[in-house]
């Protein structure tokens, strides 16, 4: 399953599947980011019990905010509001099952109570995230994480 593969560059005549991906991500009173959130992939999904960050695939005629807003409430059964949505980083991963695009977009803001409405998991992590395993499309993130936050060493466990 570790055939997937990281690109900087979109292959010619392909076209990804547009992802909207949520870092939720729990701040103090000053400001500082803390613990964010995993979730596993439900089954009967590819790459099912891995972690990843809550999203899903675009539909015709969304944005990243809205499938966003969409895809947090019908997994997690939380509200976001579109406005609130701060994009991050895009990344492309070409993965044996499909060429995806992921909006990376942070989350500081929900309401709601968590309800795992797949029957998913979830977990609160910090570096080094110790649930495992993670998705191959999920590993950047923790990078970012580290660099924004001076973390050495491992940013999960394989
Ligand atoms: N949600 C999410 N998907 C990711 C991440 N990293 C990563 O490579 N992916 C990939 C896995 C999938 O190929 C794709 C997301 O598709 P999905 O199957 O979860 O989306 P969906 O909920 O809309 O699925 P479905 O309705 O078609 O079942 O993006 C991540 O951190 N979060």
């Amino acid at each position: 399953m570790s055939e997937a593969r990281r690109i900087t560059q979109l292959p010619e005549g392909r076209t990804p599947v547009e992802v909207a991906v949520g870092v939720l991500i729990e701040r103090d009173a000053a400001g500082r980011e803390g613990r964010f959130l995993l979730t596993s992939r439900p089954e009967g999904k590819v790459y099912a019990g891995h972690w990843e960050f809550p999203g899903g695939k675009l539909e015709a005629g969304e944005s990243v905010e809205e499938a966003l807003r969409r895809e947090l409430h019908e997994e997690l059964g939380i509200d976001i509001d579109v406005a609130s949505v701060e994009r991050w980083h895009v990344e492309i991963f070409d993965y044996p099952h499909a060429l995806v695009r992921l909006h990376f977009c942070k989350v500081y803001r929900w309401t709601g109570q968590f309800e795992m409405r797949e029957a998913q998991q979830m977990a609160w992590q910090a570096l080094p995230v110790q649930v495992r395993p993670v998705l191959p499309g999920t590993v950047p993130v923790l990078q970012w994480f580290a660099q924004e936050r001076g973390h050495a060493g491992p940013t999960h466990i394989d």
